[in-house]
């Protein structure tokens, strides 16, 4: 028999529980108990589901209430000194080190967030150094794996191995210079030989052990770290499957296909063309080889007709017995369950599968590829053929005026008309003081805010109502950025219910769920929006909007927009024609928006591109194309405008590694970007590359609740401005305040607006 497995799971809720109950516990509403008891019920549905739809491997100890690497960190003992001896329970200090604290006297700044690999999710950065003292503070994967027993439910437990914790770790502020997390593998193994020692014993057959950073291209000591952890680990262990997803092994499976585990994963969805090497290499021992077929980041239904073929492949090279049909990677990126979308229509449901689907289909190609003769199983393939040839249909639908409009861009529409130099003169119009503040555009998205929208939604107040409401908000906005001394104002966003979803809402060729939440970082959850055809402008999109505002003050507004690569990579993309086409469709919509902000007055234009850096592959091999397509696309809606114009762009990312020239050549005239927290690894990028358009660097952290003093601000400033142009400088948060209460922005904002002043004086 072929098995089947799920790699992993969302953790948030159908319902969004896990966001409810933590975010109660931490406005002090409920008990730890409580958010204990909800976490429960989340993991107990989930395994239920999972086994009802007949998939033979289950996971647990991917649950997590905030972070999966922090989990790890905080059940390891890698608890940064600054969290540690604040009288905080096991809970509290946990949801210290994600998100800061700042009460009864303690007063602790968030870590550090990164994106996880090439995707959407954040994890939190483990700090380590030589003090580092591992130790298990507790078993969380056996706990799991207890938990689910208890309810009559076989699991195989996941595990994030040693050698991806401790690349994805960075050295904390406390480490010598030079010193590598690397350095540690030798103190860690002991505690994961605990781990699973424990596991065993529990009973554990499997244990699965992701390691993702075989994916990408690392260093040459690759082999021998792999090699020397997995002797060590894997005596003691249950047995292990190693799983890569994400990506492609490359060379490294040459030695993966040699490591004393039981099991080996490969992604199949990113990396299709690894099956035949990844076969050959694993078919003279005895490793079990599951085939990720069903992707774990596209909300696509998998072609069943395909996926089998590929595992009939594989199971005559190694018979049945020595195959799983997997999921790509963790089902963590895709929504919980189309069965509470009520507003799709037939036909669009009938192309998506979210994660209990995608269950049924790991559970369903096993079966055929097991020759099952039973009839439901005949059934599920037939209707599956049916859905996937009516796809197909739909998709030779485009829209013409569209694809001959990409098809004649002209190379001069993608670059402004003068250099910088000439634009800065041209943009002194703006009469900006040195040092200039501003925010990155949104506001706190109160609970007043939410309420109109929904109430729009439910019909209970009319358009013309909520219109006016959100004019109301934005005039506010707009009178406390005077009040407080802002230089280059925002509307604050107050009409957006999200970032991406409301431009694709006012854009031809999207759909939306009702409930398809994916999570972003901890609480932080978003609903991305599915490109289905070709992607054009309806009409005007913000204009109004940033009108109003620039009506309201003689100070300059801002114009605020959601670039081209991010709209797409905070989508899923439709899997027929590529990203570049799609996100060149974007680009032109948007160049029309941009230019009509222009056209009503806004001399000011933001156009923002977080997600630019993490659609990066992670392979550097496949860089340049992307980043020729992303880069160009970006131009090609910002450059339509006339010099005095100042176009701005926003990255809340840190980590440029080797893309900062490609940030160079969107030749934004400003751009703002994260620095708050790894100021380091920023002034290493600019002492290296140099920038020569003005750049806001942030100089809080928005995603903590915390208020930074002002004195923390200056020295922030100052530590920049040893490196950074004071001549080019703006001073700003490193991204939107809308996740935060109005309290802690107006008193950050007070100490941002105090801190340029001092600045101001200090480099006159
Ligand atoms: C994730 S980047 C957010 C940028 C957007 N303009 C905001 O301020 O919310
Ligand atoms: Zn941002």
């Amino acid at each position: 028999m072929v098995a089947s497995a799920v790699l992993g799971f969302p953790r948030i809720g159908a319902n969004r529980e896990i966001k409810k109950v933590v975010e109660a516990y931490w406005a002090g509403k409920t008990t730890a108990d409580e958010v204990t008891k909800v976490a429960a019920t989340v993991k107990k549905t989930s395994w239920s589901e999972l086994k009802q739809r007949g998939v033979t491997y289950i996971p647990s100890g991917d649950f997590s209430l905030y972070d999966h690497v922090l989990d790890h960190s905080a059940a390891f003992n890698a608890i940064p000194k600054r969290y540690q001896g604040l009288g905080l329970s096991q809970l509290d200090t946990y949801f210290a080190m994600a998100r800061g604290r700042q009460a009864d006297g303690v007063d602790v700044p968030a870590s550090e967030m990164k994106k996880w690999f090439d995707s959407n999710y954040h994890f939190v950065v483990p700090e380590l150094d030589n003090n580092t003292a591992f130790k298990l503070n507790y078993n969380k994967p056996l706990e799991e794996f207890k938990e689910a027993k208890a309810a009559g439910i076989t699991t195989r437990p996941v595990l994030l191995g040693p050698i991806t914790y401790l690349a994805l770790s960075k050295a904390s502020k406390e480490a010598e210079s030079g010193f590598e997390p690397i350095s540690l593998l030798s103190k860690l193994l002991p505690v994961y030989k605990q781990l699973l020692t424990e596991l065993k014993e529990a009973g554990a057959e499997w244990v699965q052990i992701d390691e993702p950073i075989l994916v990408m291209d690392k260093g040459a000591d690759f082999e021998s770290q792999f090699g020397s952890a997995y002797d060590e680990i894997s005596p003691v262990a249950p047995k292990i499957v190693l799983t890569t997803y994400y990506g492609r092994l490359d060379s490294n499976l040459k030695f993966v296909a040699k490591l004393p585990v039981a099991g080996i994963h490969i992604d199949l969805d990113r990396g299709a063309e690894q099956l035949d090497a990844t076969i050959s290499a694993v078919s003279s021992g005895s490793y079990v080889l599951s085939l990720g077929l069903v992707s774990g980041r596209s909300i696509w239904k998998t072609d069943f007709a395909a996926a089998t073929k590929a595992a009939e492949k594989a199971v005559s090279a190694l018979g049945q017995d020595r195959v799983i049909v997997a999921t790509s990677s963790t089902l963590l990126h895709i929504p919980v369950t189309l069965a509470s979308e009520n507003k799709l229509t037939a036909e669009q449901k009938d192309w998506f599968s979210f994660a209990y689907e995608k269950a049924s289909e790991v559970a369903t190609i096993a079966a055929v590829v097991s020759g099952s003769q039973d009839a439901q199983i005949a059934a599920a393939l037939e209707a599956n053929r049916t859905s996937i040839a009516k796809r197909r249909d739909f998709e030779k639908n485009s829209d013409d005026t569209v694809r001959k409009r990409v098809a004649s861009i002209t190379p001069e529409q993608y670059e402004r008309k003068s250099p910088f130099a000439v634009r800065r003169e041209a943009q002194k119009k703006l009469n900006l003081p040195k040092f200039p503040t501003t925010t990155i555009g949104s506001f706190p998205q109160t609970k007043e805010i939410r309420q109109a929208r929904a109430k729009l939604g439910k019909g209970e107040i009319s358009e013309e109502e909520y219109e006016k409401f959100i004019e109301k908000e934005i005039e506010n906005a707009v009178r406390f950025q005077e009040r407080i001394g802002l230089d280059l104002l925002v509307h604050g966003e107050p009409e957006r219910n999200d970032m991406v979803q409301y431009f694709g809402e006012r854009l031809e060729g999207f759909v939306f769920t009702q409930n398809g939440w994916v999570q972003s970082y901890g609480s932080r959850y978003v609903r991305p929006p599915i490109v289905v055809s070709d992607v054009s402008r309806k009409g005007p999109i913000t204009v109004r909007w940033s009108k109003y505002a620039q009506s309201l003050t003689s100070k300059p507004m801002k114009g605020m927009l959601t670039g081209p690569v991010t709209i797409l990579n905070w989508s899923f993309p439709r899997a027929d024609i590529s990203r570049a086409l799609q996100s060149q469709q974007l680009a032109l919509a948007l160049r029309d928006e941009v230019v009509d902000l222009e056209s009503a007055g806004i001399a000011a234009i933001q156009v923002d591109e977080p997600a630019l850096r993490e659609g990066l592959p992670l392979r550097r091999a496949d860089w340049d194309p992307y980043l020729k397509w992303a880069t160009s696309t970006f131009k090609l809606s910002t450059a339509g405008v006339r010099d005095e114009t100042q176009t701005h762009s926003h990255f809340c990312y840190s980590d440029f590694d080797d893309i900062f020239p490609s940030i160079q050549s969107l030749d934004a005239d400003v751009i703002s970007i994260e620095a708050s927290k790894s100021d380091m690894k920023l002034l290493n990028t600019f002492k290296r590359y140099g920038y020569s358009n003005q750049i806001g660097p942030g100089v809080y952290d928005v995603h903590s609740p915390r208020v930074p003093p002002q004195p923390e601000i200056s020295q922030k400033m100052k530590d920049m401005l040893e490196i950074l142009d004071q001549q080019l400088f703006f001073v700003n948060p490193d991204c939107g305040l809308k996740t935060r209460g109005w309290k802690e922005t107006e008193a950050s904002l007070i100490n941002l607006v105090e801190a340029a002043k001092w600045a101001r004086q200090q480099y006159a």
